[in-house]
């Protein structure tokens, strides 16, 4: 594939730039044209699913930009990657794997298949595991499952990190409404031993469920938590706790599940095209399916596949994440944007953000495209966001008067699941998302500031330049479950045209592992007399310092 910006779009998306960098004020061309809202926004349809309204209008787009970015799609191959994708293709180039998450979540019935095998159906098809799952989700929230003494297990412990973590904690957290109230549930990810011990100090061997999550079952931070997680249990239960009933693994490894001592009938199972950002869908899911019930867990199945099925069939002027994507790259490559900004209006998806950090920048933070060479371009854009309104009254000043271009994405529901004090806080939490948008492209002029009285000294201090860009999304209900899935797969597609037009391999992560190397050895040297061997002056005295601080 051809680097981007040897295609011919992209020299023309850089001679339009140019005009639009100069010419274009977002406020002027709401002025100039009445339909502009209608023009740039698109309606998410599915059974099942609220609508979900993009309103793309506030981005630095005319009809011009979006054909030419529709263009450099086209020339980028996206759609015959796209279609690679779903066809089971191996796209994730340096791992020679297919991705197939969208698999996951095929309650449409596509045929779906990775080197001639139905991954569907079979054995250790999808399909089986989703039942596995439902049945074992019905037990235990029923009662039917029991812990060792008989009592229900009604405080799940999920042990996982990254993927393993990231996806369980942000949907449940997401789809709290639908939450059994009796259940309490505990992520502990971190190696620092605090996490752990905090979720046992606030547990009963005889009623808790561990969750050992981990795609690979290899991760030193899930494998040592487990392997703790179990000594606790053994000892606190003298020996007589059955592991069986209190520990299940989620899993792609089979022989390392069982060499942990999980019988392999307690292991829900997924395949190696499943990356671990995409395994919310998978048996990753199972805190997600106890804790709202599998009717749920369907529905956010659903609701994600719809949001395949529009990507997948419709075209790209009109495809919701293939623009999304696309102005990723325009303002990333053509605007030097560094970042970009999602913040829910929605206390809900507090943890929202923090899950997508790692779905685009662990896809997308790449510099090497797919013949080896080094990018001539600038790839994944920093991701970062929290809840609004709370983030208006911490960094959005930056956002606002700031030197750095900071397009955002704005998430609501039209309604709340708490429509308390007679939906006043509902409103008072739209009128900021409205406004918030709103005072991004429109501003504050001197002349404004003059009107209102402001002292000549403070007007430059007080100026709002606006003319900056927001992406409103708008759920047409509550945010359930179905909802949700459509929203996250809305930002992995997004996610997947990005890497497709910079002609990187948005699937694997070899970024991660040289830490974890030198972390490997460096845990030897602590245990060993000296500062460590072969490290730099820094390293060795910060080893040399810790030691003799902690008295190793
Ligand atoms: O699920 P696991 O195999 O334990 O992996 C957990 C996580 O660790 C790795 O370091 C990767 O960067 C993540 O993509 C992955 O989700």
């Amino acid at each position: 594939m051809a680097p981007a910006n040897t295609l011919p779009a992209w020299s023309e998306l850089q001679a339009h730039r140019d005009d639009v960098a100069k010419n274009f004020v977002l406020k002027e061309a709401f002025a100039s044209d009445a339909d502009r809202f209608n023009k740039f926004s698109r309606t998410f349809k599915a059974d099942g699913s609220a609508d979900i309204l993009f309103d793309f209008s506030k981005n630095f787009l005319t009809n011009e930009t979006l054909d030419l970015l529709v263009k450099l799609a086209e020339q980028a191959g996206v759609e015959r990657k796209r279609d690679a994708m779903f066809r089971g293709d191996k796209i994730n180039f340096t791992e020679n794997r297919a991705v197939y998450h969208t698999a996951l979540r095929n309650v449409g019935g596509w045929e779906m298949q990775v080197e001639g095998q139905d991954v569907m159906n079979g054995p250790t098809g999808v399909n089986g595991v989703l039942a596995h799952m439902k049945e074992f989700s019905e037990k235990v929230r029923s009662g039917e499952w029991v812990g060792f003494t008989g009592k229900k297990l009604t405080n799940i412990i999920n042990v996982g990190i990254g993927g393993s973590d990231l996806g369980p904690v942000m949907v449940t957290e997401a789809l709290k409404h639908y939450g059994a109230p009796d259940m309490t549930l505990h992520f502990v990810s971190n190696i620092d031993g605090t996490h752990m011990a905090e979720a046992l100090k606030a547990s009963d061997p005889e009623t808790t469920l561990f969750l050992i999550a981990s795609k690979t079952f290899t991760t030193a931070e899930t494998i040592t938590n487990a392997n703790t997680a179990k000594s606790w249990f053994v000892e606190k239960t003298g020996g007589k706790g059955d592991v069986a009933k209190h520990f299940v693994a989620l899993s792609t490894n089979e022989a390392e599940v069982t060499k942990f001592g999980i019988d392999s009938a307690n292991m829900f199972g997924f395949e190696s095209w499943v990356g671990g950002r995409y395994s919310v869908w998978s048996a990753i899911g199972l805190s997600v399916a106890l804790y709202v019930g599998y009717d749920n867990f369907h529905k956010f199945l659903a609701g994600a596949h719809a949001m395949d099925k529009h990507f997948r069939e419709t075209p790209l002027r009109e495809n919701i994440p293939v623009i999304g994507g696309l102005l990723g790259v325009w303002y990333g490559d053509f605007f030097q944007a560094q970042t970009r900004l999602v913040a829910p209006f929605d206390q809900y998806l507090h943890r929202f953000a923090a899950y997508l950090q790692q779905l685009s920048m662990e896809s997308n933070g790449k510099a090497i495209t797919s013949d080896g060479s080094s990018a001539k371009y600038t790839t994944g854009s920093i991701l970062f966001g929290e809840p609004c309104t709370n983030a208006q009254h911490s960094f959005f000043q930056l956002v606002h008067q700031g030197t750095k271009l900071i397009p955002a994405d704005f998430i609501l529901a039209a309604k709340s699941h708490n429509p308390i004090h007679d939906n006043l806080h509902q409103k008072m939490l739209a009128s900021n998302y409205f406004a918030q948008a709103e005072a991004l492209m429109v501003g504050k002029t001197d002349d404004q500031l003059r009107a209102e009285g402001t002292p000549e000294e403070l007007i430059p201090h007080k100026r709002f330049l606006g003319n900056r860009p927001t992406t409103s999304i708008l759920v047409g209900d509550v945010i359930g479950p179905a909802e949700l899935g459509a929203l996250i797969v809305y930002y992995e597609h997004l996610t997947f045209v990005e890497g497709a037009v910079w002609d990187i391999n948005s699937f694997d992560q070899w970024g991660v592992e040289l830490g974890k190397v030198l972390a490997k050895k460096i845990l030897k040297e602590l245990d060993e007399p000296g500062n460590g061997s072969g490290h730099d002056a820094s390293t060795g005295g910060l080893i040399g310092a810790f030691k003799s601080f902690s008295k190793i």
